[in-house]
């Protein structure tokens, strides 16, 4: 767990590069920074690392001040990725990899095991990659080797900044998409910057969106989308309104809109029971075979035509919902 109350940050020109910000992430959640460009999200995630100190306001991971805990066990107890992966040029992938396990003095066999362990979970062939240099990997290898790195001991806290940024946009879809389904973040409190709000939206279960220095809304998807707090959070995502909404309402949301086709022969695809409308619309576009929806037991044949209405009729009623509550 991780919780801001109202932190301050002022560097040598007085203008204050982050104000009054507070949030609480729990254990288990990923919440992205997302803002401008000079809105206060690096600054405040190096807070809590503690390579900044804040002038004012209080910093808590696992339930305790930071800046009370000893500084070496505190970190490493905190994985920390960064945008240039900042992997030591002269070090193989595998001793990247395990420096904190080194420094905690685990023995040889389970420091190696567990490199062994990361590389396969992140799709670098040890048998490959172990003695290779940083140098000789892509951009994205180089990055997944980054993450290991910063998983390598099990931290409870993640702490990413634009860990996918130096990226090629496909190879930073296919990285995005290893992360995700991760098994090894699920139990850990991950805070990510990044201002790609597509990212912020495939990554986040809640999104903090600051702006000069300030947070100007911080919750679901969803909630920053249709329930904007105010102008900036509206306009800020206008451009790709329509994307950002098919990613953030999930198809079990509207399942009582969507037609009710029966499922088609065996062999066909089946999206998960957390999939969005927006990977329905992509299965639908690009699958040759019939696209199907397990919902509470029951398969679903889904269809563009269909998926589209149920989305906009859910729409409607949410704007309903505003209007009345706006009235009343
Ligand atoms: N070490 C520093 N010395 C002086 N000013 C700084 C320092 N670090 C950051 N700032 C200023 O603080 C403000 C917030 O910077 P910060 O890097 O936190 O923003 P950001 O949202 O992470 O931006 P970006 O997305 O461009 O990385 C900016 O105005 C920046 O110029």
């Amino acid at each position: 767990m991780i919780k801001l109350e109202r932190v301050n940050k002022s560097f040598q020109n007085g203008k204050p590069a982050v104000s009054d910000v507070s949030f609480e992430v729990n254990t288990g959640e990923t919440l992205v920074l997302l803002g401008t460009s000079g809105s206060g999200k690096t600054t405040t995630l190096r807070m809590i690392n503690r390579l900044i100190a804040p002038d004012s306001g209080n910093i808590y991971v696992n339930g305790e001040a930071v800046n009370i805990q000893e500084i070496t066990s505190f970190r490493r107890n905190i994985g920390y990725v960064l945008q240039d992966n900042g992997l030591f040029p002269h070090y193989t992938v595998a001793e990247n990899i395990g420096i904190v396990p080194a420094l905690l003095k685990w023995d040889k066999k389970r420091i190696e095991d567990r490199i062994r362990v990361l590389m396969e979970k992140l799709h670098l062939s040890p048998a490959e990659y172990y003695d290779a240099y940083p140098q000789q990997l892509s951009g994205g290898q180089q990055q997944r080797v980054g993450l290991a790195r910063a998983l390598a001991a099990d931290p409870p806290v993640l702490l990413m900044d634009e860990p996918f940024g130096a990226l090629d946009p496909v190879t930073r879809a296919s990285v995005r998409k290893q992360f995700r389904t991760l098994d090894e973040i699920s139990n850990k409190t991950v805070i990510m910057v990044t201002h790609d709000v597509q990212e912020a939206f495939e990554l986040g279960d809640r999104i903090c969106l600051m702006d000069k220095g300030a947070v100007q809304q911080t919750g679901t998807p969803a909630e920053l989308l249709f329930f904007p707090a105010n102008d900036f959070v509206r306009q800020f995502f206008q451009d790709q309104r329509l994307l950002l909404e098919l990613n953030a309402v999930k198809l079990a949301t509207i399942l009582s809109w969507l037609p009710d086709h029966p499922a088609a022969h065996p062999g066909t695809s089946t999206l998960p029971e957390d999939a969005s409308c927006w990977e329905a619309m992509q299965q639908l576009t690009t699958a040759a075979v019939p696209v199907h929806y397990m919902a509470n037991g029951r398969l679903i044949r889904l269809d563009t035509g269909g998926l589209m209405q149920a989305f906009t009729q859910y729409k409607q009623t949410i704007d309903n919902n505003g209007r009345s509550t706006r009235l009343s």
